[in-house]
């Protein structure tokens, strides 16, 4: 299977002299092209360090990223952020949406920045996924008008825009009710059959259930893996249940 990103040992540490702290201690990481990743692990085992650092968001301290077979130390601003750009797109727990634009302009925001001259095109796409997204008629609507789950589905389009490779999903779950996240796992499970790959980083065996590798952490590392078959919308109760096994070897 092609990589979409190789993390090889990398470590990462924040503060300095006496006060430096490792939060990452040499992970080592490879995503294939079209998985479904998770990441588990108790709160500040390095959970969205990690995947601020296969993102490219934060730099490293030691180990390197490859994304799309260049070093991520290697490259300059311009081409890291061209890669993020076309490369990736990002899905927070708090979509950053802008207050003073409607859902649809803060969609169409990144695309449109560096490529004014494609907006029609782009807002056609826009639209393309709103509808797809089930926020068909919510594109003039400020962000306070919607709901977390609709803001959260426009956030996702936003990350699909440019068609990435990958999708970084922090606790994209995390601020919604249970029915409104099992809605939005439905979404990435179709995302991600269309071949995009995705990483999450959750604290919810639901939601890592529905993925096909889970990636436990603590104190900066990974300790353990657990493989399940691509999900087929069937079994999410025994796959939840072995999630949960797991969580409970590895001691979350
Ligand atoms: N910018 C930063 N400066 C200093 N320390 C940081 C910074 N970012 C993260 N840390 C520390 O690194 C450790 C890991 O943080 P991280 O956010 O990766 O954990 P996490 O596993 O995602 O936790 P949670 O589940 O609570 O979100 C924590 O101790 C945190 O305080």
């Amino acid at each position: 299977m092609k990589k979409v990103i190789i993390g090889d040992r990398i470590v990462k540490s924040f503060g300095a002299g006496d006060e430096t702290c490792k939060v990452l201690d040499g992970v080592s990481v490879e995503i294939g092209e079209g998985e479904f990743v998770a990441v588990m692990g108790p709160s500040g085992s390095g959970k969205s360090t990690l995947l601020f650092a296969l993102s490219g968001t934060d730099g490293v301290n030691g180990g390197k990223v490859v994304v799309d077979g260049k070093d991520l130390s290697e490259i300059g601003e311009k081409e890291l952020s061209d890669l993020r750009r076309t490369k990736m797109g990002f899905v927070f727990q708090q979509p950053t949406m802008l207050k003073y634009l409607n859902i649809l302009d803060n969609i169409i925001l990144p695309s449109t920045r560096d490529n004014r001259k494609n907006v029609a095109t782009i807002t056609e796409k826009a639209r393309a996924l709103m509808k797809r997204m089930g926020i068909g008629e919510l594109g003039a609507r400020d962000i306070t008008q919607v709901s977390g789950g609709q803001l959260q589905r426009a956030g996702i389009c936003r990350a699909l825009m440019n068609s990435p490779a990958i999708i970084f999903g922090d606790e994209p779950t995390g601020a919604l009710n249970s029915k409104s996240a099992q809605e939005i796992m439905d979404i990435f499970s179709e995302i991600n059959r269309e071949g995009t790959a995705i990483m999450l980083v959750t604290h919810d065996a639901k939601v890592a259930a529905r993925t096909e590798r889970i990636l436990f952490m603590r104190d900066g590392t990974i300790v353990s893996e657990l493989m399940l078959p691509k999900f087929d919308g069937t079994d999410l109760d025994g796959r939840v249940e072995k999630v949960t096994v797991k969580m409970r070897e590895v001691g979350i």
